[in-house]
């Protein structure tokens, strides 16, 4: 794992879009719209058939920092580094997901918890994690009690977090960015809308 790569990335944008697309064809105005609205890292969940396309087509994008999300085994991971993925998420970690992503090409960016999920995120070697699901995990004040005792690791809380909340979220030291999937709500793809939403959420404080 190499963790110069996972803080570039963190450290890209206040806000990680999480992306569920279900038409291939979509893939690539959503990914333009992101970028364009100042949003370049782009998690892709690994939720639809169209998942492993779609992140094939986002790469072609300028700018754009393509991984998938809902990674969860080894396989998952290698189906995600084959198509391109320049990061891995996973909602929670098992060990043997922890092991087979430790000497990989990209890094992984492991969901955790609680205070025991996160000692053997350590024990494996990931001091970058996602708080998921951040608000129904115990929300702000959760974060709060890992950031005192767990001093050198960072998080991307997601789950629950919205534009309105993610600044009182990114105003904590603890706290490297955050998901979310409001950016692109299901339904109809409006390319000027997230182009929106997109400037709003890159305009948080980081
Ligand atoms: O699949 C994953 O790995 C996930 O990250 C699950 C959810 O899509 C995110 O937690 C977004 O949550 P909301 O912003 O509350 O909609």
């Amino acid at each position: 794992m190499n963790l110069a790569d996972i803080d570039r990335i963190l450290a890209a944008a206040p806000v990680i879009p999480v992306l569920v697309v279900n038409r291939v064809e979509d893939a690539l105005p959503i990914a333009r719209a992101l970028v364009a609205g100042g949003l370049p890292v782009l998690e892709v969940t690994l939720r639809t058939p169209a998942a492993l396309d779609a992140i094939r087509a986002m790469k072609e994008v300028e700018g754009a920092i393509v991984g998938a999300g809902t990674v969860l085994n080894p396989g998952q991971f290698d189906q995600a580094v084959e198509a391109g993925s320049e990061f891995v998420v996973s909602p929670g970690l098992t060990e043997t997901l922890g092991k087979a992503a430790q000497d990989a090409p990209v890094p992984l960016l492991p969901g955790v918890a609680s205070a025991g999920d996160i000692m053997r995120a350590l024990d494996l070697g990931y001091d970058r994690l996602k708080f998921f699901p951040a608000m129904s995990s115990g929300g702000l004040p959760a974060l709060k009690g890992f950031a005192a005792v767990f001093g050198g690791v960072r998080f991307c809380p997601t789950g629950g977090i919205t534009l309105e909340t993610a600044p009182e979220w990114l105003a904590l030291d603890a706290v490297a960015c955050v998901g979310g999937s409001w950016l692109v709500p299901a339904g109809e793809i409006d390319p000027a809308q997230i182009t929106e939403r997109a400037r709003r959420a890159a305009a948080l404080r980081h």
